[in-house]
């Protein structure tokens, strides 16, 4: 038997991660130095490592709407443009740090306008803290950026015409991201049409806090390259019979973006041994391994892979898979993809699995 992959081989290796919320991803430190210097009120506390805990633990409440509250401390400090480039300097900092090469970074540009400033002004100093967290790295990194509406909030098209407007500074997607349960895909489903006649690329978190029904939508009436979480596809396999849909997310290759311990935390599954990774993995889906939010998981790429290695005894030729996937279904151009298997990711993996 080969040794398992241990976690600071996993470190080393290079990585893709395709699903990491910018305002999921703060280092507390900087959560509280921001709420220090905005004056945002409320923090439940002031030390970084209370805070880090806090975090996770409001996270770890067995549904995706709680979950998402801890984001009112996040978002709330980033209202100000210098507050922006410098967390999204750090994310990307972070990341390559965690020997992540390539990372497709989200966020909901909305969601930094309370203070005044403008969509596009939010959008402009999250890349310019991209090109400077790449820059500090040494360029060990590159990073895309996708810009998410929020299903419960109207104007996906406001959201649409920006990755449109950047997308030759660096936005190579959108998404929509919040509360599943009860606010279908379909309730905008001009935005879709929209990027889609402007050859522009979405991915669509489905399949988390809502079944199949909701996938289907965001597969076959929006027509969503890749899912974000997914997880919930696993309900149309029944006894290993892969169901029409499953096998059309497997067929079509649509990558699943899983993200074990944000699934446990919103309950999307009981717990990591009964997450459908290995199973969906075994089947052929085209699998993807990601953080979600590093701030409220406690969590790292790394960390996910190992987990899912100690879990389901995955080997390296499964992890070089899970980024050769994520490269794969990347919002890149194809020459870009291949350098960075071939180039990259190809020969990073060989030298690990000696
Ligand atoms: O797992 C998730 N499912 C759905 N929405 C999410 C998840 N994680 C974060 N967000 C939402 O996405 C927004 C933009 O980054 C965050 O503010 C949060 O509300
Ligand atoms: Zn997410």
């Amino acid at each position: 038997m080969p040794t398992p992959p241990s976690t600071e081989a996993i470190r080393s290796a290079p990585k893709v991660l395709l699903h990491d919320h910018l305002d999921g991803g703060l280092r507390p430190q900087t959560v509280i130095e921001l709420a220090e210097s905005s004056g945002h009120q409320g923090l439940p506390t002031t030390d970084p490592t209370e805070l880090g805990a806090w975090f996770r633990d409001n996270a770890n409440s067995g549904s995706l709407v709680r979950y998402l509250e801890g984001f009112a401390h996040t978002c709330g400090v980033m209202q100000d443009e210098a507050a922006l480039v410098r967390v999204a300097a750090e994310a990307a900092q972070d990341l390559a740090a965690d020997g992540v090469v390539y990372a497709e970074i989200r966020y909901a540009p909305e969601l930094f306008t309370d203070k005044g400033l403008s969509l596009e002004q939010a959008v402009e100093a999250v890349q310019e803290g991209f090109r400077q967290g790449e820059a500090e790295s040494g360029n060990r990194i590159k990073v895309g950026t996708l810009l998410c509406a929020m299903r419960q909030n109207d104007g996906w098209q406001r959201i649409a015409d920006l990755v449109v407007k950047y997308r030759d500074a660096g936005v190579v997607g959108f998404d929509i991201a919040g509360p599943e349960l009860g606010f279908p895909a379909t309730r905008e489903l001009s935005a879709f049409e929209y990027l889609r006649r402007e050859n522009a690329h979405f991915t669509i978190h489905a399949g988390e806090a809502d079944g199949p029904e909701s996938i289907h939508q965001a597969v076959q009436y929006c027509g969503a390259e890749r899912l974000g979480h997914g997880v919930r596809i696993a309900e149309d396999i029944k006894d290993g019979d892969v169901g029409h849909l499953a096998a059309y997310v497997r067929d079509r290759r649509i990558a699943l973006e899983m993200c074990p311990t944000s699934n446990v935390q919103t309950g999307a599954v009981g717990s990591l041994a009964e997450h459908p990774i290995k199973q969906l993995a075994d089947l052929g889906f085209r699998i993807t391994v990601n953080t979600d939010n590093r701030l409220m998981s406690d969590c790292s790429l790394t960390g996910e892979l190992a987990a899912v290695v100690g879990q389901f005894g995955f080997g390296w030729d499964d992890l070089r898979g899970f980024a050769v996937n994520a490269a794969k279904a990347a919002f890149l151009p194809l020459d870009e993809r291949r350098a960075l298997i071939q180039d990259v990711i190809e020969p990073g993996y060989a030298a690990l699995a000696k």
